[in-house]
């Protein structure tokens, strides 16, 4: 039987395009990924909400307890399986810890990024995402506390950092595992 994932956007390069005009990578009036998350109906029943749409600079604590209170008011309604969160790469890691920090639960939680935008030639986005929806649907990945999700690598969020805005790798701790393709 399919699970159900909670999918919650945040924001991040993952949910911008790149404007010409302003030759900056900016949110547009419509989320890119809600186009994509079709794609993941073979996967999973996806609830999918947009809680936030900040670079991730602009995540503070009042929006990581926000998050924190729609995962847990999601779950209280209705069975979830696992959740993702979509979120910019920049302080993905402290959401990642916060949430690893207050949410006690078996179920996998899983951040995501993407280090290009969506259209952007080589965009990491929908891959990422359909990874983290991979990981989330795994019976592996319970009980193993707030997860990291990028490059075919899985991360613990109390081990994950940051270490290169070009290509976003996570050393220099190694990762739990890795997705592997069939
Ligand atoms: N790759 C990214 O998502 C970086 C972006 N500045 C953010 O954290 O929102």
């Amino acid at each position: 039987m399919k699970k159900t994932i909670l999918l919650i956007h945040t924001g991040g390069t993952i949910s911008m395009q790149v404007n010409e005009e302003l030759g900056a990578v900016v949110p547009n009036d419509i989320n890119p990924l809600i186009v994509e998350s079709k794609k993941l109906d073979q996967y999973a029943n996806i609830v999918e909400l947009e809680a936030f749409n900040l670079p991730s600079p602009h995540m503070t604590p009042f929006e990581m307890l926000k998050l924190k209170n729609i995962i847990l008011e999601a779950i209280s309604k209705q069975t979830i399986d696992g959740v993702v969160i979509t979120h910019g790469t920049d302080t993905l890691e402290e959401t990642a810890f916060f949430l690893d920090l207050t949410t006690n639960l078996d179920i996998p939680i899983v951040l995501t990024g993407a280090m290009r935008s969506s259209n952007e030639l080589g965009a990491d986005g929908v891959y990422n995402l359909v990874e983290a929806i991979r990981v989330a649907i795994s019976d592996e990945a319970r009980d193993k506390g707030v997860l990291v999700v990028m490059n075919d690598e899985i991360h613990a969020a109390a081990n994950v950092t940051k270490t290169s805005t070009s290509i976003c790798l996570f050393p220099p701790f190694e990762s739990l595992s890795v997705v592997i393709h069939n």
